[in-house]
């Protein structure tokens, strides 16, 4: 035998310099869940370790995360029931907390990478990600709130919208609105290949924002499905997307790995909710290594060619490589 590949991995030292994947706390992206009011803390449930937190908390968090490294974050706003409507209103209402929040994060971390979630699912009375007319979701009326709600999320200083409503056409249609009101600075990060899965359960959870009715079948892409990912991607980039996103990830390292071949935007991946509390269920029962089953996915999303990878274990990470 002249070739051994084993003598690659004699040692710790010969492994470390022939590793062809590394991750950092540059990599990600971490997403945060903000309450209304003051003093507030409260458990996901279904996320061992994550938290709700009130704006006085989630300032501290960010605070804690920027000294560890992490540079960036992902709001989502927990929004109370009495506060929903069939049309998502207080997504575009300046004086909803989460606006008013933004503005606050963005004025004391100036430094930070703030991203913010732009669909109406966590707003909507129907629990939909667009707007429900007898039972349907209707594309372009849902595009024009989309709008309204980018533009005052824009106004708050932060630095890259999300839209993670799967709506035809919204990345050209925030990016035309974003840039007529002078807001060309503003990134947009695409939900581009988002499919309808089982894994979003926890942060359903997490924002009380499950559909009352259906599923989100419609406007989400069939996970059975790799080449139409394509289709949503040319669309973004042709569109005016600066990032491109796959989610969830670990069911989808294969879409991940496409768009990379395909195209050359930065590639996110969102390791979702599901995701982290499968993991962190079967490290609680003893089941599994935590810590290694955790470095060991996020290292495949990095491997398979993201560039970015949204996590709940960005924290983690980052204290376990501290
Ligand atoms: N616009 C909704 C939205 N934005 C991010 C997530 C899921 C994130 C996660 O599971 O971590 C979802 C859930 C959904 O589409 O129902
Ligand atoms: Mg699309």
């Amino acid at each position: 035998m002249n070739i051994r590949p084993r003598r690659n991995r004699k040692s710790e030292a010969v492994r470390a310099l022939v590793q062809e994947t590394h991750l950092s706390v540059n990599d990600f992206i971490f997403p945060l869940f903000l309450l209304e009011g003051s003093q507030k803390k409260v458990e996901v449930a279904s996320m061992p370790g994550i938290y709700r937190l009130s704006l006085d908390n989630m300032l501290l968090e960010i605070e804690a995360c920027l000294a560890l490294g992490i540079k960036a974050f992902d709001v989502f706003p927990v929004v109370d029931e009495k506060h929903k409507d069939k049309t998502a209103t207080r997504s575009y209402d300046e004086n909803f907390f989460y606006l008013k929040a933004l503005k606050e994060i963005k004025q004391r971390f100036p430094e930070a990478c703030i991203m913010t979630d732009v669909a109406m699912d966590p707003y909507s009375s129907d629990g939909h990600d667009g707007l429900v007319q007898n039972g349907k979701i209707l594309n372009d009326e849902t595009l024009e709130i989309l709008g309204k709600m980018a533009l005052v999320q824009a106004a708050t200083g932060i630095d890259i919208l999300g839209p993670s409503d799967m709506m035809d056409g919204r990345v050209g249609y925030l990016r035309e609105v974003l840039d007529d009101h002078g807001y060309t600075e503003v990134s947009i990060m695409s939900y581009t290949a988002k499919y309808a899965s089982a894994f979003y359960g926890p942060f359903r959870d997490a924002l009380d924002s499950a559909p009352k009715f259906g599923d989100k079948k419609t406007y989400q892409m069939n996970p059975a499905n790799q080449r139409e990912a394509l289709i949503e991607a040319d669309l973004d980039v042709e569109e005016g997307a600066d990032f491109l996103m796959v989610k969830p990830a670990l069911a989808y390292l294969d879409v991940i790995k496409l768009l990379k071949d395909h195209y050359d935007l930065p590639i996110a991946a969102y390791n979702v909710s599901g995701e982290y509390a499968m993991i962190k269920a079967a490290a609680q029962k003893g089941w599994l290594d935590g810590d290694r089953a955790m470095l060991e996915s996020l290292l495949s999303m990095k491997r398979a060619g993201a560039d970015i990878i949204l996590s709940y274990f960005a924290k983690e990470f980052a204290l376990l490589n501290k």
